[in-house]
């Protein structure tokens, strides 16, 4: 049997006060695999005390961490891994550079980029976007059928992305993504981020 779909989780892009015991309260509240600290446009300082503030809240738990952007600072900081987009740096280099740690790879909705990303010695690729989003202005538009063919041919795990919510993920589920990662689905639930992890572990559940 494959192994289970699972949660891939991002930071918001500017954090809120208060953040390091709202993460804690999330990642205790359900499986959670990955967190991604993701600050666009924050000065590298910021990011440097992001990092030392909430890299050991994921690890205490088994969640890896992932920095979005920059594989040096990953490599210098600890982070288990890097996300990286393909404006973001040399591929190859980071691959190296985080050899035995996790590299993952934007792919948008190309099946030749997963395929390069794949050559290169990627550890997942990320599709996207699959729906609307509020939490950046994404200019890829990824359907099912990909995660589907991605699934058939290729052992690297697949990660789904864009306006993920629990109210639509199943179809992504059943056509093989491994992972679901999302930002606004646990931060902006209603109900508050522990109640966003509970119903995205849930809909993994039910779709499974
Ligand atoms: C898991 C995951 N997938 C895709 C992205 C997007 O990365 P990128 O295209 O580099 O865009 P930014 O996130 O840097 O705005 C991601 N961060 N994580
Ligand atoms: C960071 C990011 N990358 C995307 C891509 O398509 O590559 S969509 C996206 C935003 C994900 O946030 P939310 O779960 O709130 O939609
Ligand atoms: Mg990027």
């Amino acid at each position: 049997m494959d192994d289970p779909c699972r949660l891939y989780l991002i930071t918001p892009p500017v954090l809120p006060g208060g953040f390091a015991d709202q993460l804690a309260a999330a990642l205790d509240a359900g499986d959670v695999a990955c967190l991604q600290l993701r600050l666009k446009d924050a000065p590298r300082d910021a990011v440097k005390r992001a990092v030392e503030a909430l890299r050991p809240i994921a690890q205490a738990r088994d969640v890896a961490f992932i920095l979005n952007d920059d594989a040096i600072l990953a490599a210098e900081l600890g982070c288990d891994g890097v996300h990286l987009g393909q404006q973001d740096g040399d591929h190859a280099g980071a691959r190296m550079l985080l050899s035995g740690k996790i590299l993952g790879i934007t792919c948008h909705d190309s099946r030749h980029l997963a395929m390069l990303a794949g050559e290169m010695g990627a550890d997942y690729v990320a599709f996207g976007a699959f729906f609307p989003t509020s939490t950046k202005d994404a200019k890829f538009r990824a359907t099912t059928d990909l995660l589907e063919w991605w699934s058939e041919i290729a052992e690297i795990p697949c990660v789904a992305i864009g306006g993920i919510t629990a109210e639509n993920c199943a179809p992504l589920v059943r056509a093989g993504a491994d992972f679901l990662a999302v930002v606004g689905a646990v931060w902006n639930h209603p109900d508050g981020p522990v109640a966003g992890v509970r119903a995205m572990n849930a809909a993994i559940a039910a779709a499974a």
